[in-house]
């Protein structure tokens, strides 16, 4: 099979089924999910759920046990056939940084073109280097750098030969928060701006949130769901995900009715048909901003603990039930622990599954 065209954007990258593993144990199992020209989509799930895994299959540094992947309708990867990892013309940046500690900034980005003329080479590097905001740093080294500038450079230097693909690994996850906060929309824009298709694997939901267009949801080696962001939050598929995204809880529920479900929250009439049978047991989600506190309301629990937020409170309630949920507050209404507060529930789309 001949390699894939250089310096083409791609169109699309489609996983069927994609089993990878070890010494013949399968890591990752069956997964399945497509990438869009110039999307940014993300693996996201718990530490050990074969995230990495999965990358390095995509990369072409681990065979496929079953399934295959292809780009523009190309097979790249499948049980019989491996594209080497230097023809798929994909980009990385790891967590460890790893620039060339003894090539300057402008060295590090012009690594991957020496293809290039001297010329249409220093065009890039100039362009990148502007483009993440280091004009000016070309003759510095990597050692007189910042983490976050130096995350930067090997950004721009993954980017610079037109890799049709970058791949991400934790890129971010060796950085404080507050640089993590400022440099996620930042990268975002410039892969945007790039027109670059990405996938970046995180275990941080609100960096998954904060950067990707399309989020995969993983866990033990199964993608659970493939989603926008706010489909991942709001409409979450399976039990896991709904209790992996965001803060939650579950409540046994009984349903009682096409839209309606019976719980220590009284009864709940959602907005749409949920498709439980009657007298099915159900956990139902409930969400922070589902329970807001409401002085008028008989109904009422009693506080066990509360998070100042700034804008409001997130108190943890306990209901009569003994059940505890989290119940969100403006931060006008301060309340002490173990004092007893009115709430009132605001669940349109109710989120369950059987138990
Ligand atoms: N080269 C290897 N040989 C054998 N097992 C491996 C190898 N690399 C990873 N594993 C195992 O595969 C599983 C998934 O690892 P992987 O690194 O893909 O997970 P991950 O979701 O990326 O985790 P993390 O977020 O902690 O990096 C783990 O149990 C790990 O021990």
């Amino acid at each position: 099979m001949t390699p894939l065209p250089p310096h083409e954007t791609l169109k699309e990258m489609t996983l069927t089924k994609v089993t990878v593993g070890y010494d013949g144990n399968a890591i990752v199992k069956e997964a399945s999910f497509q990438l869009r020209e110039g999307q940014i989509g993300c693996l996201l799930g718990p530490s050990g759920c074969g995230k990495s895994t999965l990358l390095r299959a995509i990369a072409g540094f681990e065979s496929l046990m079953s399934g295959d992947i292809k780009v523009d309708g190309e097979v790249i990867s499948s049980t019989s056939h491996t594209v080497s990892p230097e023809h798929r013309y994909i980009g990385m940046v790891f967590q460890d940084i790893a620039l060339f500690p003894h090539l300057t900034i402008a060295q590090n980005i012009a690594f991957g073109l020496s293809t290039w003329t001297k010329e249409s080479a220093q065009e890039r590097v100039d362009h990148l280097l502007s483009l993440v905001g280091l004009s000016g740093f070309q003759s510095r080294y990597p050692h007189s750098l910042s983490g976050g500038q130096q995350q930067r450079v090997a950004l721009a230097r993954a980017i610079a030969p037109k890799p049709r693909l970058l791949l991400m690994d934790e890129p971010f996850s060796g950085l404080d928060a507050k640089l993590r906060e400022e440099l996620v929309p930042d990268i975002r824009k410039i892969l945007q701006h790039e027109k670059m298709s990405a996938l970046l694997v995180t275990h941080d939901q609100m960096e998954a949130f904060a950067m990707a267009d399309q989020v995969s949801v993983m866990d033990a080696g199964v993608i659970h769901q493939t989603g926008s962001p706010y489909q991942i939050y709001h409409e979450p598929e399976t039990h896991f995900v709904a209790g992996f995204i965001g803060h939650g809880d579950f409540l046994s529920a009984t349903v009682c009715g096409p839209d309606c479900v019976h719980s220590d929250l009284g009864t709940i009439r959602g907005d749409l048909d949920h498709g439980f049978a009657d007298n099915t047991e159900v956990d139902l989600l409930i969400r922070p901003d589902d329970i807001l506190h409401d002085d008028d309301s008989e109904f009422v629990g009693v506080i066990v603990s509360k998070l100042f937020r700034g804008s409001h409170f997130l108190y943890r309630v306990k209901l009569s039930s003994e059940k505890i949920v989290y119940c969100f507050a403006s931060s006008h209404h301060n309340h002490l622990v173990g004092q007893e507060i009115g709430l009132s529930v605001h669940l349109d789309h109710l989120v369950m599954f059987p138990r």
